[in-house]
């Protein structure tokens, strides 16, 4: 199971974003926070900038929407260029139905779950995902200090994907730094959201390479990762 660095473009220059997106060049995935200010109190960008970051950038967007109706929104992202979409548990009316329809339009489908919300009334949903994201933050916000607490969750959420035999990627996101990543390898994450401590850093694509190689380290021996 490859680990998978993801920097968030939330801790970029968003006047520079072409830019930005380059110097991550290395990286699996880009990561796009679209925030809508009524699901987070934050607003960023919408379905335009991710068209465009699209063309722009050769490394792969995946989408986290932090926004309200989903269902109605997520499609559109697929549409904009998006390789992966992450839509919140609690922002969904019919995550099956939406999952589907994601996959169905050519992306990567994928859940996320709020500090607050619990995996197991979820899990026979779980074969209908190719990821699913546990925040490790409160959603809204970069540079907020990583949740020790949200640890057993991902555990949890390993043990269900290794139960159900899925092929299915574990994301974490926020806080995500070289004193957290090693926590979160070894509780089961294998897909690492970073935005300030890629963008926060002098080299980028040198703190995408360093956190690849402490998760490596991790997974190599992890004893989720060798069940495999
Ligand atoms: O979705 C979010 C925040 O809601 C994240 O993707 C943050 O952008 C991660 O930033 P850091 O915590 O790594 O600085
Ligand atoms: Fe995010």
């Amino acid at each position: 199971m490859a680990v998978q660095i993801n920097p968030s473009i939330l801790s970029a220059d968003f006047a520079r974003l072409a830019e930005e997106a380059k110097a991550v060049e290395g990286a699996d995935w880009l990561h796009v926070d679209v925030m809508d200010n009524h699901f987070v109190p934050n607003l960023t960008l919408g379905v335009p900038v991710v068209e465009s970051l699209a063309r722009a950038t050769d490394t792969p967007l995946d989408c986290h929407l932090m926004i309200e109706d989903a269902d109605r929104w997520a499609p559109q992202y697929v549409e904009a260029g998006a390789g992966s979409v992450t839509f919140h548990a609690e922002a969904a009316a019919a995550p099956v139905r939406l999952a589907r329809e994601i996959r169905a339009k050519g992306a990567r489908a994928s859940m996320a779950l709020k500090p607050a919300t619990p995996v197991e009334p979820y899990e026979d949903l779980l074969p209908e995902l190719d990821m699913v994201l546990i925040m490790t933050v409160e959603p809204g916000f970069g540079g907020q200090a990583f949740l020790d607490i949200m640890l057993p969750k991902i555990r949890r959420t390993r043990e269900l994907i290794t139960k159900h035999g899925l092929e299915l990627w574990l994301q974490v996101d926020g806080g995500v730094s070289a004193s957290t990543i090693e926590r979160c390898a070894d509780a089961g994450a294998d897909v690492f959201v970073a935005g300030s401590a890629v963008y926060g850093a002098e080299d980028p694509a040198e703190a995408v390479r360093a956190l690849r190689t402490q998760a490596e380290s991790v997974t190599a021996t992890a004893a989720w990762a060798c069940a495999h």
